[in-house]
């Protein structure tokens, strides 16, 4: 069952055409990484899905298992973001923030949710500690728990490995996948790492406005082939 359509999506900044008939349906349980070249469209769609930008045409629909639209995302960090003078624990929590309504103070529900994504992430003993300290892989994973109070349904990654060392990016691969695997989260992912993208997930989305290419992996690497040697484009 689809958990997120994306039906004839258009968007537009000014008069500047960012995406254009976005057409794809993504599956309860998919791990979907979102590839394409600087400036093809792959935030201006992550934005879409979080209801961030409006389209000119055309929608998002979301399934009947994201009540709410809840969707947990990981937005691309910034150096601010880096320096947050709050402990693990309260970074996580905040996470249920939007969920909150005008209550306020955290419920015991909220607070133990918060507790079981830090040990979701491995990240537990380093509740009590000052963000900022943290080196840049316990800070993504502190935001994925984060993220994970948002939604337990759908998670959303700009670019998750970004300025992180091979073992550390590793790391963090395996618990997405790990988070895909064992506790049935939807993924979606912006990368440039293709050979991550190959190795882990379920779908490819190639984007350069319109959606070059849309399957699975082994499709992908079968239309990378064939497009060596006859140019051949494949629009969904
Ligand atoms: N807020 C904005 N206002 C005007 N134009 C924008 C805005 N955000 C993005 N654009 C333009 O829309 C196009 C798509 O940008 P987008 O950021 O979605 O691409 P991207 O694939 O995520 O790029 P990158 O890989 O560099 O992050 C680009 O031409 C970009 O300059």
């Amino acid at each position: 069952m689809a958990i997120l359509s994306c039906k004839n999506l258009n968007v537009q900044y000014d008069n500047q055409v960012a995406l254009k008939n976005v057409n794809f349906d993504l599956e309860d349980g998919d791990y979907l990484c979102i590839i394409g070249d600087n400036g093809s469209g792959k935030s201006t769609l992550m934005k879409s899905i979080l209801g961030l930008v409006t389209p000119k045409s055309g929608s998002i629909q979301y399934g009947a298992q994201l009540k709410n639209h809840d969707i947990g995302y990981l937005p691309q960090q910034t150096i601010v973001q880096r320096d947050f003078p709050a402990s693990v624990y309260e970074v996580v929590l905040s996470g249920c923030l939007n969920k909150r309504g005008w209550r306020p103070f955290y419920s015991k529900e909220e607070k133990q949710r918060a507790l079981n994504n830090l040990k979701k992430l491995k990240i537990e003993h380093l509740k009590d500690k000052c963000y900022r300290d943290l080196s840049g892989g316990q800070q993504q994973r502190v935001l994925i728990a984060r993220a994970l109070c948002a939604s337990e349904k759908i998670l959303l990654l700009d670019e998750p490995v970004t300025g992180l060392d091979p073992v550390t990016t590793q790391h963090l691969y395996e618990i997405i996948e790990e988070l895909n695997r064992d506790y049935k989260m939807s993924i979606i992912m912006v990368t440039h790492d293709m050979n991550s993208g190959l190795e882990h997930a379920t779908k490819i989305l190639r984007l350069n406005k319109e959606v070059v290419f849309y399957g699975t992996p082994d499709e992908y690497l079968c239309f990378t082939n064939s497009c060596h040697h006859i140019g051949a484009v494949k629009h969904v």
